[in-house]
């Protein structure tokens, strides 16, 4: 007989664990900002010690729960700039902050040394693919959100065989109640969202200081005309532009809701909005980890996401994600009229880009 499918209860009670650790750990950090606190990459994007942080611990975290298993993780930062000479301030900061959310949660007789928190970083280098379980992990998503003391998530998915089977997206700064409408907006609401999904078992949303979880639902907008969407605060992470136009030709009437990081998917599988729409600029790759916890998130709330040709996101293919051009989200009643609006938005500007 053949063994009943998984159901990664367990490994869903890991990640929700760690997830929530991390959120802890980049909340304080969030409060009391250095400007050491602060680095530049290769690529000039900027990364914080919370960044670093939040993945050692979600590292740490997940190898310790689910210890009697073979680990593989796929994760946005590494060690190389913590070991080059100038860090070692950095590093013992990070360590420090490690080892005291261990401590605060109580459950963890943990003391980690600085080499501990760098292999607990680079722990995080596979490579994924079709094959086996891999953990994929953005330990601070929307980074530059972060700095801005606005949204960000941390994002923890589980690939199995090629899938994304379970996600979690942390996200401190994201107001309980509906955001996008001015109306609650005013209110001073609560903040601290945990969002989870397991494949096949929906989608719930809990506060992150421990409510009971609740099971959360995409908009049944049908018609354009009521919907809202949500895309990039940051111009440079998705056109704008274009956006606006598809937005025009579907006939949406409110203005664009920009927030940064996977909380966009978030909002969306509890029904803020209908749309979120990333159309990066020519030439940039996205990479798995800042779109796998986010995707499972909003399908088991019955949403779809897919690139701008229709097809399911793929996250079988290593550390990127192969895409035609952009990514959409939204309900399954809408998703034909978005396809149609998109492609023809895209033509256009191809159209406009080519000389006569
Ligand atoms: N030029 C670019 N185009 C599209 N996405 C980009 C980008 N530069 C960085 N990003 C990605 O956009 C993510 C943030 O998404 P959003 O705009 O929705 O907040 C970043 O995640 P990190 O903050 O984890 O580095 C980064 O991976
Ligand atoms: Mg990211
Ligand atoms: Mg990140
Ligand atoms: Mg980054």
């Amino acid at each position: 007989m053949a063994a009943p499918p998984a159901s990664y209860e367990k490994e869903l009670a890991a990640a929700r664990k760690a997830a929530s650790l991390a959120a802890r750990l980049c909340q304080g950090v969030q409060k009391s900002l250095l400007q050491s606190d602060v680095q530049s990459k290769a690529d000039r994007s900027p990364v914080t010690v919370a960044d670093y942080g939040s993945q050692a611990l979600v590292s740490l975290v997940l190898k310790t729960e689910l210890s009697s298993e073979s680990f593989s993780l796929v994760a946005e930062e590494d060690s190389g700039d913590l070991r080059k000479d100038g860090s070692q301030e950095t590093l013992r900061r990070i360590t420090n902050l490690v080892n005291d959310t261990l401590s605060s949660d109580g459950t963890y007789n943990l003391s980690l040394s600085e080499e501990d928190v760098l292999v607990a970083i680079d722990s995080g280098k596979s490579e994924g693919g079709p094959h086996g379980r891999h953990w994929v992990l953005d330990p601070i998503d929307g980074t530059k959100g972060f700095l801005r003391g606005d949204q960000y998530a941390i994002a923890l998915g589980l690939l199995d065989e090629g899938k994304v089977v379970l996600g979690v997206l942390a996200c401190p700064n994201l107001p309980l109640a509906p955001v996008g409408h001015s109306e609650t907006e005013s209110l001073a609401t609560k903040v601290g969202c945990l969002f989870s999904a397991r494949i096949g078992a929906g989608t719930y949303m809990q506060s992150l200081d421990g409510s009971p979880p609740s099971k959360v639902h995409v908009s049944n907008i049908e018609n354009p005309a009521d919907a809202s969407f949500f895309e990039s605060f940051e111009a440079a992470h998705s056109l704008h532009d274009l956006s606006s136009s598809i937005a025009t030709k579907l006939g949406v009437q409110a203005p664009p809701v920009r927030i940064d990081s996977q909380a966009k998917y978030g909002t969306l599988a509890r029904g803020d909005g209908a749309i979120y729409l990333r159309f990066p600029h020519k030439g940039y790759r996205e990479k798995i980890w800042d779109h796998a916890a986010g995707c499972i998130v909003v399908t088991e709330a019955g949403g779809i996401a897919t690139d701008a040709a229709g097809n399911a996101l793929d996250f079988s293919k290593g550390r990127y994600l192969d895409l035609d051009t952009g990514i959409i989200v939204t309900n399954a009643k809408l998703m034909p009229l978005l396809l149609n609006a998109v492609q023809s938005s895209l033509e256009e500007k191809v159209q406009s880009a080519s000389p006569l």
